[in-house]
């Protein structure tokens, strides 16, 4: 039996910026269903399911891995496996998505205070100058909440973190009894960026959620590496959340596929974010930071810009955009980026016309617009 499958060429992404997470199943993802097994993965009788954590766990150095629906669910199970008696705090940059983005999960599941830190350099935590001056340590004082879990994000808001300070932090954490999470969600943007392996990075984290719905391309999905106990409790708060999945060999074979066709388009996609970022710049645009990859960050505030106009203007070119991230990834097309160009000269034009010093905090995106 033959199926069209020419619908997946279309790509509703082709023209989003909104953020990677818009990426849609490919051609080949699709076909890929064909040979999925369909075992009860709750019972861990999946095999398209196993081979999927077995290959990511692999890619990481690490002893096992857990596939789950979401990077969010995947963070707040990591950081509760990663905690054990509450009074504890949780350390990370004050713009991490575990803190940010996932809806307090780790005050409600982990019953754990955020210590939220703003880099002094703007752009990654320091041992020296961030973690060292806001560490709380286990000492008794009966007064305090100490730090049991550092966690990092590589890239955050597509900013590189550099390998040199995440060694300096790791032999902090296992001096003093910390474990070490990483956000990773786009560690594969961050490797393919740097050269430096998946397992290199995670050699220094206790544990590792890495995504492969973003960048990679896949539809549903990340998966969480770490040593086999600390997965098995992982699997257990993953159960206990009502992620535990059925026949997931669908979404796995679709993933697998993801990795292997997708991780070598990843700094191509990096080259098309810095040539808007230079370009945003010839415009006289400010940047909130510098394009290490797949992100420009627009700094609306200072380059005036009304952000309502550039709204407008995006839909008006056929760009889905909005606020001041602008996500690029392996499905926009070149007519895509030469409209972002049209958006971005009308918007640079009105802020010379009509310099905006509104400085309204751009919501991602507004729940009551949504169905
Ligand atoms: C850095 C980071 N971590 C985690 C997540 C959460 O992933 P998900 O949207 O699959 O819950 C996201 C966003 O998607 C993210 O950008
Ligand atoms: C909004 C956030 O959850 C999502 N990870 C994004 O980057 O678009």
């Amino acid at each position: 039996m033959s199926v069209d499958l020419s619908n997946f060429n279309n790509t509703p992404a082709h023209n989003e910026f909104r953020s990677d997470t818009f990426t849609t199943p490919t051609v080949s993802m699709v076909s890929a269903l064909s040979k999925a097994t369909l075992g009860d993965a709750v019972y861990n009788e999946d095999d398209s399911t196993t081979r999927l954590e077995d290959k990511v766990a692999k890619l990481a150095g690490k002893e096992a891995g857990l596939f789950c629906v979401s990077g969010t669910l995947l963070n707040q199970i990591a950081l509760r496996s990663n905690l054990f008696q509450p009074p504890h705090g949780v350390l990370c940059d004050h713009r991490s998505h575990v803190y940010i983005h996932e809806a307090g999960g780790l005050p409600t599941l982990s019953q754990a205070m955020v210590q939220t830190v703003a880099p002094k350099n703007g752009i990654h935590l320091t041992l020296k100058d961030d973690i060292l001056p806001n560490f709380v340590p286990d000492d008794g004082e009966i007064h305090s909440c100490p730090t049991k879990v550092i966690s990092l994000e590589n890239t955050l808001h597509g900013m590189l973190f550099p390998l040199d300070e995440i060694k300096k932090i790791s032999a902090f954490c296992k001096k003093n009894d910390v474990r070490l999470h990483l956000d990773g969600a786009r560690l594969w943007n961050a490797s393919a960026a740097t050269g430096i392996s998946i397992a290199e990075y995670a050699s220094y984290f206790d544990s590792v959620s890495l995504c492969l719905s973003k960048s990679l391309g896949a539809p549903i999905g990340s998966v969480l590496v770490g040593l086999n106990k600390f997965i098995r409790k992982a699997n257990h708060f993953r159960k206990q959340n009502g992620g535990g999945i059925r026949q997931s060999g669908l979404l796995a074979e679709m993933a697998l596929v993801a990795i292997d066709d997708n991780m070598a388009k990843l700094t191509q996609v990096d080259e098309r974010a810095k040539e808007i970022g230079k370009y945003c710049e010839e415009l006289g645009f400010v940047l909130e930071h510098p394009v290490h990859t797949n992100f420009v960050f627009i700094d609306l505030a200072a380059s005036k810009i009304d952000n309502d106009f550039f709204v407008k203007s995006a839909e008006k070119h056929d760009v889905k955009a909005y606020g001041s991230r602008l996500a690029f990834h392996f499905q926009i097309s070149d007519e895509a980026i030469e409209n972002l160009k049209k958006v971005l000269r009308e918007t640079a034009e009105e802020a010379k016309r009509n310099p905006c010093e509104t400085t309204e905090v751009q919501k991602l995106y507004n729940v009551y617009d949504s169905k």
